[in-house]
């Protein structure tokens, strides 16, 4: 397979999360995304929660007005969200799973139990002109119902295998990559766009860069942690190079 170009998207929710704990208007969300535009990123991902835990509607306007990238816009698949979505007219938007009380984003949507809910809904956003991705877990029944759904894109959840890796546990990563590598092939032969993310560092990235099918990685929350040692360009500028390593591995 030839090797396609590698697409770094990046999530700017913590930064939001960062000025939400002070209530003001700084750090601005939309200025991390002008800055990691420049700094090389190929997109900017958002997560207006329900609960508007980081980005607001306001930051989704912002950011869609403000940005010459594109914008992927995630968000849990209820009617309010669809509404706000369509308004906003993101270039992509990757349907979710949320439960208020979660931390972050703990699974996959469950694309086969919500078969019946997802089709139409997927297919209302792609009547307004949005490109539909489905963030999902590394499995094959996922990818058959995102087939079926319609969805031109999967989003790959990387958090199970980053969590083993981030903690050591050397026997679970292995399966948890094995499960995102057979998921990724099997994707591509269905004919999906592959994107993955969630909990990718600069090892993972560079890991997960190598799998051939997989176009577009979107990464937050290391990113932002990193800015804080390095400053946010020169953590974007490692990235695309941990990236671009992987890539050059990749067959
Ligand atoms: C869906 C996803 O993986 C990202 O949106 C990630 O969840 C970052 O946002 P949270 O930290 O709110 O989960
Ligand atoms: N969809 C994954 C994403 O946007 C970023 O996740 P994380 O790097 O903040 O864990």
């Amino acid at each position: 397979m030839s090797t396609r170009p590698l697409r770094l998207g990046v999530n700017v929710d913590h930064v939001a999360t960062i000025r939400n704990a002070r209530g003001g208007p700084r750090p601005d969300p939309v200025r991390a995304a002008l800055l990691a535009i420049e700094a090389g990123a190929d997109g900017i991902t958002a997560h207006l929660r329900e609960d508007r835990r980081h980005i607001t509607d306001a930051d989704m306007a912002h950011l869609k007005a403000s940005i010459s990238k594109p914008l992927n816009f995630e968000m849990a698949a209820t009617e309010q969200m669809l509404d706000i979505a369509l308004a906003t007219a993101p270039h992509a938007v990757c349907l979710v799973p949320e439960k208020r009380t979660e931390r972050t984003t703990e699974g996959g949507l469950d694309v086969v139990g919500q078969h019946d809910w997802l089709a139409p809904y997927a297919d209302q956003l792609a009547r307004g002109g949005v490109r539909v991705s489905l963030f999902i877990e590394p499995s094959t029944e996922a990818i058959d119902a995102a087939v079926s759904i319609k969805a031109p894109v999967v989003e790959l959840h990387t958090g199970a295998w980053c969590h083993a890796v981030e903690v050591g546990d050397a026997a679970r990563a292995a399966r948890e990559f094995e499960r995102v590598k057979k998921a990724a092939a099997y994707a591509g032969e269905r004919g999906l766009e592959v994107h993955a993310g969630h909990g990718l560092d600069y090892d993972t990235a560079r890991q997960v860069a190598a799998l051939p099918q997989v176009t577009e990685l979107n990464i937050g929350h290391f990113l932002v942690g990193e800015a804080v040692f390095v400053g946010l360009a020169e953590a974007i500028r490692q990235m695309r190079a941990a990236m671009a390593e992987g890539r050059a591995g990749a067959g």
